[in-house]
């Protein structure tokens, strides 16, 4: 098989490969990092996602939108799945961390009034075994977001009283059952988490690096970035290596999620024949690395050697030895780089170990060095919370910022810019946010 993705960003060719259909109706919602939205909704739609029954209405001050006919606000994707695209999604999404088969949804003034919109839902599939609600809220309300999950678990141990008498006990650190409970504005969604843990989790990291990156955030930069499969891309603050793996793992189309999937999720997701089929798929699509004409262009250039050693060991245990080059080097002087389609870089942010002092020159040079090794499609995706040095420092290198996302980091936000030759690429990326 060659390495052909039609021209489509290398994510979403990677997803439409393995599209597959079967099985009755769900509605789910998947878990992105924020910002990244449309980059999950392009990617869950190419593998089979619907749009969900009902469009929710959504106060025009909350940041949303519907991409590839999926419906998304901050941090969450909505569709209607099958059965298999299901299995599908927890095994070959590249930018969610969780799906979630919605329950049910209620609108909600009070913190008081989650208790009982949470118990009248249908719990009959809710199992004796340890759970744990974790909560999510996005807009302005008077309580925070613990105050849903006391509220949530406590209507959900009313409701399974009623039903068997018994007290379900709770375990908000390793529950066996993980209730999502995600306040957007007055919507309260509900729903069992089908993944038990975070889809970020790959099993090609064998070497943290201490300022990592998420794959899935990754995998989304790398589909912001619109980057196909014969252009040539280049980390020039590689770490421990999570840009170039992902890029590489979605251009190759090997699956990043998990085979064995948990034993308690309210579906059957391991029916025998939606499992073998999925297996299948996934086989087929599969893109050999031996491809000749036109091998992966892929490198990453990382100034201590420690760092290379680590992402040598990462792209060992991901079988991308010899298919993606991480080397030694300074990226404010790119001496082995004589060109660059597409650059996405996640800098240090002069916060944990590089001073502010040391980022200013750092990416005012990376940023220089690599608009001269841009060729005609030149762009470089950057993430950082330091964002006023990154406009400067492009127009320095005569770029401009064709766009800017607001990406949630866990605890911080950053801002992801896409930077490139004034009108050159405008066409590629759809608003500037
Ligand atoms: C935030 S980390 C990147 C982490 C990476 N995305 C990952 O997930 O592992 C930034 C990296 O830039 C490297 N770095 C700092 N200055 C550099 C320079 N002048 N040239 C090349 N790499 C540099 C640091 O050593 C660090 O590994």
């Amino acid at each position: 098989m060659s390495l052909d993705a039609g021209g489509e960003p290398v994510v979403v060719a990677a997803a439409r490969a393995v599209h597959l259909r079967g099985g009755p109706d769900a509605h789910v919602w998947a878990r992105c990092a924020g910002g990244l939205e449309r980059e999950a909704a392009t990617e869950l739609a190419a593998l089979g996602w619907r749009p969900p029954p009902t469009t929710t209405p959504r106060p025009p001050d909350q940041p949303g939108g519907t991409t590839a006919g999926l419906e998304w606000e901050r941090g969450a994707v909505y569709g209607t799945v099958d059965l298999a695209t299901l299995r599908m999604t927890l095994r070959a999404a590249r930018t969610v961390t969780r799906v979630v088969l919605l329950l049910g949804t209620a609108e909600v003034d009070e913190v008081t009034e989650i208790r009982e919109a949470v118990r009248s839902l249908d719990w009959d599939r809710l199992p004796y075994a340890t759970f744990g609600v974790r909560p999510e809220r996005h807009g302005e309300h008077g309580f925070r977001s613990p105050d849903i999950g006391r509220e949530a678990g406590a209507g959900i141990i009313d409701a399974f009283r009623e039903r068997t008498g018994q007290r379900l006990p709770v375990d908000l650190d390793d529950p066996t059952v993980e209730i999502r409970a995600e306040l957007h504005d007055r919507r309260l969604r509900v729903g069992y988490d089908l993944a038990g843990r975070s889809l970020h989790r790959r099993t090609w990291i064998r070497a943290h690096h201490h300022a990592s990156l998420k794959p899935t955030v990754a995998a989304g930069l790398v589909a912001l970035a619109r980057w196909r499969v014969d252009e040539r891309l280049l980390d020039p603050l590689a770490g421990g290596g999570t840009i170039p793996i992902e890029a590489a793992l979605a251009a190759l189309r090997r699956p990043v999620g998990p085979r064995v999937l948990p034993r308690l999720a309210p579906l059957d997701l391991d029916d025998t024949r939606i499992a073998v089929e999925v297996e299948e798929r996934l086989e087929a699509a599969r893109v050999s690395v031996d491809t000749g004409a036109r091998p992966l262009d892929i490198r990453g250039v990382e100034k201590y050697g420690r760092h290379v050693a680590d992402a040598q060991r990462n792209l060992a245990a991901a079988d991308l030895a010899g298919v993606v080059r991480i080397a030694g080097g300074d990226a404010t002087t790119l001496d082995d780089i004589e060109a660059v389609d597409c650059a996405i870089a996640n800098p240090p942010y002069g916060m944990r170990v590089a001073s502010p002092k040391v980022i200013d020159p750092l990416y005012r040079g990376t940023i220089a060095r690599l608009a001269e090794r841009f060729t005609d499609a030149g762009r470089a995706v950057w993430l950082t919370p330091v964002h006023h040095l990154v406009r400067a420092a492009g127009r320095e290198a005569g770029l401009e910022a064709v766009a800017a996302r607001r990406v949630g980091l866990g605890t911080m936000d950053a801002v992801a810019f896409v930077l490139a030759p004034p009108g050159r690429v405008s066409t590629f990326v759809e608003v500037a946010d």
